[in-house]
């Protein structure tokens, strides 16, 4: 009787398992590829389609690459608002404070860990709290978190965010049923032209000071400045900027910014389906009266702080 030669049996069933394996792991690269071809090839209308085609175990919360330090007033929200437009960053909504303040710094890195929003690992975290700027602490505890952390200063014509720092005082004292004093009798010393800078919406002003501390730790590559004023008025250009500097790709677009007459600012939308979102009524507010003559004396007061931060960021603003 015949018989089946045995190992040309096991040989065949040998070659046909090699030959389905090979088509397997041929099936699952061609796939992987699609899904970073996917994840690459995105436009910000699809992002929530492969977010959901991606693992949900992917998802974590990841310490930020990216602080908005400041300047407080300086537009620090609507930049962060505007970024977060951007497939590739996912932004902390609140301010953490966790480097300026030792009660929070003292909770440790895993608490700040946790007050991140979830993201995927291609996306970077950002967080602002404009009071790192002014931070004598800050630095030092953000470099010793990570030394490549990328700092970002938004920075606005310091009288006017003067002003607003002011405005913002005054109605915080109000809400508290207390007075302030008028805005030259604060921002000067004892009826002089010299200024108080003390007083905190004067410091948070002189912008120079702030830097330098900042540069005892980080290289001034690894950090971007946004023109305050022209980000109010034509955010697109500055936003520009700051995604190449992020080394992310230019996917915010003009269609995502949508200017709100009422508000007299940019409106910002994640797509054309939702309604542009607007910062809230303490955003874009009317200032509180200040003489041209008041204002001027501050301009002149502020003229070689300016021209100090000038000369350490080789860069020029209009004031
Ligand atoms: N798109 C848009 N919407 C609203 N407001 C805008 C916008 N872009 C820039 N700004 C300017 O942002 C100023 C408030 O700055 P900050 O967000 O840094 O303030 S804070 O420090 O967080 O309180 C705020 O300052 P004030 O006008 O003095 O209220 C605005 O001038």
């Amino acid at each position: 009787m015949y018989r089946f030669p045995l190992h040309f049996l096991l040989y065949t069933c040998a070659i046909l398992s090699l030959l389905a394996l090979v088509e397997i792991s041929f099936f699952y690269s061609n796939q992987k590829d699609e899904q970073q071809y996917e994840i690459h090839k995105y436009s910000m209308e699809d992002e929530s389609a492969i977010n959901e085609s991606v693992d949900f175990e992917l998802k974590k919360r990841r310490l930020p690459g990216c602080l908005i330090i400041g300047a407080r007033k300086g537009g620090t929200r609507a930049l962060l608002d505007a970024l977060a437009l951007h497939p590739m960053i996912r932004a902390a909504r609140r301010e953490v404070h966790f480097f300026d303040r030792n009660d929070t710094f003292s909770r440790g890195i895993a608490w700040y860990k946790d007050q991140m929003p979830l993201s995927f690992h291609h996306q970077l975290t950002i967080e602002k709290t404009p009071a790192y700027f002014p931070s004598f602490v800050t630095p030092e505890r953000v470099f010793q978190m990570n030394s490549k952390m990328k700092i970002i200063v938004i920075l606005r014509e310091p009288v006017i965010r003067t002003i607003s720092d002011y405005t913002q005082v005054y109605y915080n004292r109000l809400e508290l049923k207390k007075s302030l004093p008028l805005f030259g009798e604060v921002v000067f010393r004892n009826g002089t032209d010299q200024i108080d800078t003390d007083y905190k919406p004067v410091r948070n002003s002189l912008y120079e000071i702030h830097l330098r501390s900042w540069l005892n730790y980080f290289p001034l590559s690894q950090i971007h400045i946004v023109d305050g004023d022209k980000f109010g008025i034509d955010p697109l250009p500055e936003l520009r900027l700051v995604e190449s500097f992020l080394n992310v790709p230019h996917l915010i677009n003009s269609s995502s910014l949508v200017w709100d007459q009422r508000k007299g600012f940019f409106c910002f939308r994640k797509n054309q389906r939702q309604p542009p979102h607007c910062l809230g009524d303490s955003k874009g507010r009317t200032h509180r009266p200040v003489s041209s003559s008041t204002r001027e004396n501050l301009r002149k007061a502020f003229l070689p702080y300016n021209e100090r931060l000038f000369a350490l960021i080789g860069r020029r603003f209009r004031w």
